[in-house]
């Protein structure tokens, strides 16, 4: 299993995902019953008697988005896509207080332009992925989730909150000093609206789960023990519905945003690069990271 995913990160860095579309069924293991799989940053678990795996980000010590994560991740989603009797997957954390910090900021900054070139098209392939999956894909979201970790709950069908006001959501980049691209704009627009997408991306705003729900960011708040369990509820609604008429239905409403990335992804990862290479805002990730190390102090 360890080489199998040595080998298909490999492909995956190369390119291969993207040449070939999919990962080919000779280079993974399928599930078919109950199935754990652990990678280093992942574990899934399946049930073959519900058809839902529950994949559990356990990357500490916030679950950030780097290369190697993202590569584990795409590839784990992958194996379940390719399983017939995997329906639905519950995005969660093992981490205390965090589902995801986004992006790994330190993959952004002091690193040539062919790794952000490979990192910038990871994290459009993970997007990619998790927002066109047939899967049903619901958010069990204990813990905060800032930019990246925002956007990874918004691809999914629904979005399960912690009601604990220490924890938050939101695409906050431009409090880093850097600007969301368009497809994360995209997300977050056909989520909330136009309006309330433009205050939160100007603002950076950071919603409490509170806050959240009354703009529609999370679909449904839960006691913090309850999350997982209130995802698993939701998930058996979605999946009383036949797959293809529903699957039909996602497609057909996420086509036009997925289209636009797929359309314009060499000339999005050039951009990328050339935004994150210049000085000023290699200053401003700098700063950014120090001042997370600081609050610790
Ligand atoms: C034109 C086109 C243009 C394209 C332009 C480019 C577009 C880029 C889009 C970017 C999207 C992103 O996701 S950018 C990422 C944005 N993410 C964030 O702002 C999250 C920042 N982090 C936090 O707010 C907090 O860490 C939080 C997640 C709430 C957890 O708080 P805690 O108190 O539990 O933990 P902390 O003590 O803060 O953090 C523990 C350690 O993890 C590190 N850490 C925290 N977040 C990290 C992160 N995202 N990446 C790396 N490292 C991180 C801290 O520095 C600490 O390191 P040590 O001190 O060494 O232990």
């Amino acid at each position: 299993m360890a080489a199998l995913l040595k080998r298909s990160a490999s492909l995956l860095r190369a390119g291969a995902l993207q040449k070939h579309g999919v990962l080919t069924k000779q280079a993974l293991c399928l599930f078919s019953t109950n199935m754990r799989m652990f990678t280093n940053k992942i574990s899934v678990e399946m049930d073959g008697t519900t058809g839902v795996a529950v994949l559990t980000m356990k990357s500490p010590p916030v679950n950030s988005l780097s290369l190697d994560f993202l590569t584990e991740f795409t590839i784990s989603l992958e194996k379940l896509e390719m399983d017939k009797a995997c329906r639905g997957v519950i995005l969660t954390s093992a981490l205390p207080r965090v589902f995801s910090a986004g992006l790994d900021i330190t993959e952004m900054c002091g690193k040539s332009a062919e790794h952000y070139a490979a990192f910038w098209r990871a994290v459009q392939e993970f997007w990619l992925k998790l927002y066109t999956s047939n899967m049903v894909t619901v958010a069990a979201i204990n813990g905060s989730c800032p930019a990246g970790g925002c956007l990874m709950a918004l691809v999914c069908d629904y979005r399960v909150m912690a009601d604990d006001p220490k924890f938050s959501i939101g695409l906050n980049e431009t409090k880093l000093g850097i600007v969301a691209p368009f497809w994360f704009k995209d997300t977050m627009t056909n989520t909330i609206g136009n309006r309330e997408t433009e205050k939160a991306l100007q603002l950076g705003y950071m919603y409490s789960p509170a806050d959240a729900l009354k703009v529609g960011l999370v679909d449904q708040l839960a006691s913090a023990d309850k999350v997982e369990t209130v995802a698993s509820t939701v998930m058996s609604e979605w999946l009383a519905i036949p797959d293809h008429a529903r699957h039909l239905t996602k497609s057909m409403m996420r086509k036009p945003t997925r289209d636009r990335l797929v359309t314009h992804r060499d000339a999005d990862i050039t951009s990328f690069v050339n935004f994150v290479t210049k000085d000023s805002i290699q200053k401003s990730l700098q700063m950014y990271l120090e001042s997370l190390k600081q609050r610790k102090r």
